[in-house]
């Protein structure tokens, strides 16, 4: 949308928009996209905190749907000029089904883009992932890697699967033509591992902790890097790219992009120590306290115990066999295709970023 910059005009829809990342793009829209005329966010939980967004210049419309059903999303969706579609289940703990995780991820972006099509919004920004890429079942490292880097991205666990799905319906989707006569521009973000205010992870560590007496124990060799990105900066991306889409679509459109910032390179347990650190956890162990065989035998066990409880309860503990492989497969990325195509730079340096998410953490320990 290349003209009059300050002219409040656009319709924007976040799908997700009450998750993780999406709170922070629906604040991020409204603290820097100053076009913006009404602001629809659509998601299956709407937040209370919704309601101190509606005093504002912007419309913000507040709508509880599900991206699986079609004609939910078909009404969310008519009318925007930008669809930004963070709307997913990301579950890596086997806390729902193979064929939901699908029925989400893959159905409900088909729906998201046949809504587009229909209804004649002309540019989509897709939230995928680093683990359209890897880690692969064979655990082979991706090490400071970018977009063009070769790597055998092969997949057996339902949620890669449902993001690579996704992510290539969206890239297939570039060019068809909308009602109206115009192309579809689209692009797909690949966040690698997210950290900030709000990430559930996180608060679950920080727990564990407490329960453990203030201590976490090592499992993962500090040698073992994983990508970390702060979830102001994707916000940031999001925004920036949904901003230049319109005028950069021969170059932009069908393209995805890693989300990247300053965050360091380290081990995903010595990450957030950075946070847990200062709010006074320990992490035992300059390497880990157990066998890896140990860590497999036990990660195992716990699928089984999931699935001997599930008559009963839900048990979906951080450790089973795809978050052990994951955990301890390097895989970091290093690149500026966004920086080179849309003239992305971080919003948050690492030391704000890391203020900002102990700053949170702090107050998660009061909700301990
Ligand atoms: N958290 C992370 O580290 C990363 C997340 N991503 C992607 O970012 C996106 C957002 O992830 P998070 O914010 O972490 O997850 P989240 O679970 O906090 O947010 C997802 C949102 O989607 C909504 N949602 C789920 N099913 C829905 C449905 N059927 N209809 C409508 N809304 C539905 C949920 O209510 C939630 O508000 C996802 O697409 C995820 O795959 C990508 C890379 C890393
Ligand atoms: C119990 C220990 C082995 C502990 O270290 C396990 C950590 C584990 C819960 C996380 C390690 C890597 C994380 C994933 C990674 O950041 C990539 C992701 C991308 C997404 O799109 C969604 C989240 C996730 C799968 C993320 C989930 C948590 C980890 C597996």
């Amino acid at each position: 949308m290349a003209n009059s910059a300050q002219t409040q005009e656009l319709v924007y829809l976040v799908t997700g928009g009450c998750g993780f990342l999406g709170e922070h793009v629906v604040r991020m829209l409204l603290q820097r996209e100053p076009r913006l005329r009404e602001l629809r966010i659509f998601d299956l939980h709407l937040g209370p905190w919704l309601e101190e967004l509606k005093t504002g210049p912007v419309q913000v419309t507040a709508i509880q749907g599900d991206v699986t059903q079609a004609h939910e999303v078909a009404a969310a969706v008519a009318g925007a000029h930008v669809v930004i579609h963070t709307a997913g289940l990301v579950d890596v703990f086997g806390k729902t089904s193979p064929e939901t995780i699908h029925e989400v991820n893959v159905q409900g972006t088909q729906n998201v883009i046949e809504a587009c099509v229909q209804t004649g919004t002309r540019f989509l920004i897709y939230t995928s992932s680093m683990e359209v890429v890897g880690p692969n079942i064979k655990g082979q490292p991706f090490y400071r890697g970018n977009e063009n880097t070769p790597y055998e991205a092969v997949h057996r666990h339902p949620y890669p699967c449902s993001k690579a799905l996704a992510e290539r319906l969206v890239l297939e989707a570039n060019g068809r033509e909308v009602l109206g006569g115009l192309p579809l521009v689209t692009c797909a973000l690949r966040p690698t591992g997210i950290y900030g205010e709000g990430h559930q992870i996180m608060k679950d560590f920080y727990h564990q902790g407490l329960r453990l007496g203030g201590r976490l124990f090592r499992a993962i060799p500090a040698s073992v890097e994983h990508g970390r990105v702060y979830v102001g900066n994707v916000a940031w991306m999001h925004v920036l790219v949904a901003r230049e889409l319109e005028h950069r679509a021969a170059l932009m459109g069908g393209q995805v992009y890693f989300c990247y910032d300053n965050s360091p390179y380290k081990s995903y347990e010595d990450f957030n120590m950075e946070f847990l650190g200062p709010c006074g956890l320990r992490l035992v162990g300059t390497r880990p306290l157990m066998p890896y065989w140990l860590l497999v035998l036990l990660a195992a066990l716990n699928t089984l115990l999931q699935w001997l409880l599930r008559p009963l309860l839900l048990y979906a503990p951080l450790l089973n066999p795809y978050t052990l492989a994951v955990a301890n497969t390097t895989f970091t990325v290093s690149t500026d295709k966004a920086r080179r195509h849309f003239g992305y730079e971080p919003l948050f340096s690492w030391e704000e970023s890391r203020t900002r998410t102990i700053r949170w953490v702090r107050t998660a320990e009061g909700s301990a």
